[in-house]
């Protein structure tokens, strides 16, 4: 191939990530270490200072150093100044009220990336359609990212893998360039659908094997929630014109696997609580202000669902928990006692 038909990349040097919690700040450092040059937005003013001056961020990630060239400050408009791409990390039912103070600030013609696994409630969009709404891209433009990545593993620099989604594959192929580095390994995929919906379908299917631990049940239980989360997650995405491989990569059963299976995982954490007998109430005190997305995610994606016409039973046990009362134990016996049905009726 001669020079002049290599497909033109925009360079990706200078990259905003908005959001300082675990995920952003680890992406902050992910893309500090592929050497671009970093700022982060905190919320709080304080955050943004110890993160700049202390390189920690010791509330979303104790023990973690980060790397010295991570820049951090509470102005949005500070810390968007002549940015290439804009990493969007904060939670998704958070995401339009913040993207919509942050808009006219984000710089012409700098990529978009999402973080956050969710689907909105109300509106029922994913992520990159929210954005695309509000700040008045394409949404074929937006830069989704999923897959296997429980922050603090990343954080300490275990190798690890992940999906960034985007229609456009020059923008895809960009970020997947300033994201690389010796721990991080991003593959692109043209599939946004499917993997933004198994990233947000994946943390109900935590809740509930979280759920299961609480209840003292062990791999078999574990393995059939994942296999059955996974086929439901899938029936969905084709419903809503996903490719079917997805589910069976990263961001499908990749993360599930993790996520379902990690204690680091927050969903899963919030699940085993209830399951051991925590109420709602109390098992979101114990987060510390992290969120566990499955909990408002049961919600929208159990709407969406009924909207197509896609039975998804374990996220309707998730909603009966979360928010109708249903003991886990109940719900649990609810499942198993479904009509019996044929694997891939
Ligand atoms: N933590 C992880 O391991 C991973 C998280 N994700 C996804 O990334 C997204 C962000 O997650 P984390 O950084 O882990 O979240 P987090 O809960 O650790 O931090 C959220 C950040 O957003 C800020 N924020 C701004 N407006 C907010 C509001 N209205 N409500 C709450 N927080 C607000 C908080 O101050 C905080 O800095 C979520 O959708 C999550 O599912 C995806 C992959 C890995
Ligand atoms: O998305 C994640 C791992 O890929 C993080 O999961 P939790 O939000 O449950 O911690």
């Amino acid at each position: 191939m001669s020079p002049e038909s290599q497909p033109v990349q925009p360079q990706v040097r200078r990259v905003t990530v908005l959001g300082a919690g675990s995920w952003g700040t680890t992406f902050a450092k992910v893309l500090a270490d592929a050497g671009r040059d970093v700022t982060m937005w905190a919320r709080r003013p304080e955050v943004a200072e110890e993160i700049s001056q202390r390189h920690s961020n010791e509330a979303y990630l104790p023990g973690i150093t980060l790397p010295e060239q991570i820049g951090a400050t509470s102005d949005p408009a500070k810390a968007l100044e002549g940015a290439d791409a804009v990493v969007l990390a904060v939670p998704s039912q958070s995401l339009r009220a913040n993207l919509v103070r942050w808009r006219d600030l984000l710089p012409k013609g700098a990529i978009l990336v999402s973080l956050a696994k969710g689907v909105e409630l109300d509106t029922l969009l994913r992520m990159s359609e929210v954005i695309s709404e509000i700040a008045g891209v394409p949404s074929g433009e937006v830069v989704a990212v999923s897959g296997p990545n429980l922050a603090r593993e990343i954080a300490q620099g275990q190798p690890a893998a992940a999906v960034l989604a985007c229609a456009d594959h020059d923008r895809a192929v960009a970020i997947q360039q300033a994201a690389f580095n010796s721990y991080f390994r991003p593959y692109t995929n043209t599939d946004v659908v499917g993997c933004e919906l198994a990233g947000a379908c994946k943390n109900v299917i935590a809740l509930s094997c979280g759920m299961a631990a609480g209840l003292g049940f062990g791999a078999n239980t574990m393995a059939t929630l994942i296999t059955r989360g996974l086929a439901e997650m899938a029936r969905l995405g084709a419903k809503l014109g996903a490719d079917p491989l997805t589910f069976a990569g990263l961001a499908g059963v990749g993360d599930l696997v993790a996520t379902c299976s990690s204690p680091l995982s927050r969903n899963r954490t919030f699940g085993e609580r209830v399951g051991r007998g925590e109420t709602i109430e109390e098992a979101k005190a114990a987060q510390g202000g992290q969120v566990a997305e499955g909990v408002a995610s049961c919600v929208s994606i159990r709407a969406l669902a009924a909207q197509v016409g896609v039975d998804m039973p374990i996220t309707e046990a998730m909603y009966r928990v979360c928010h109708e009362g249903c003991a886990p134990a109940r719900a649990g016996a609810e499942l198993l006692g479904r009509q019996q049905k044929h694997e891939w009726s």
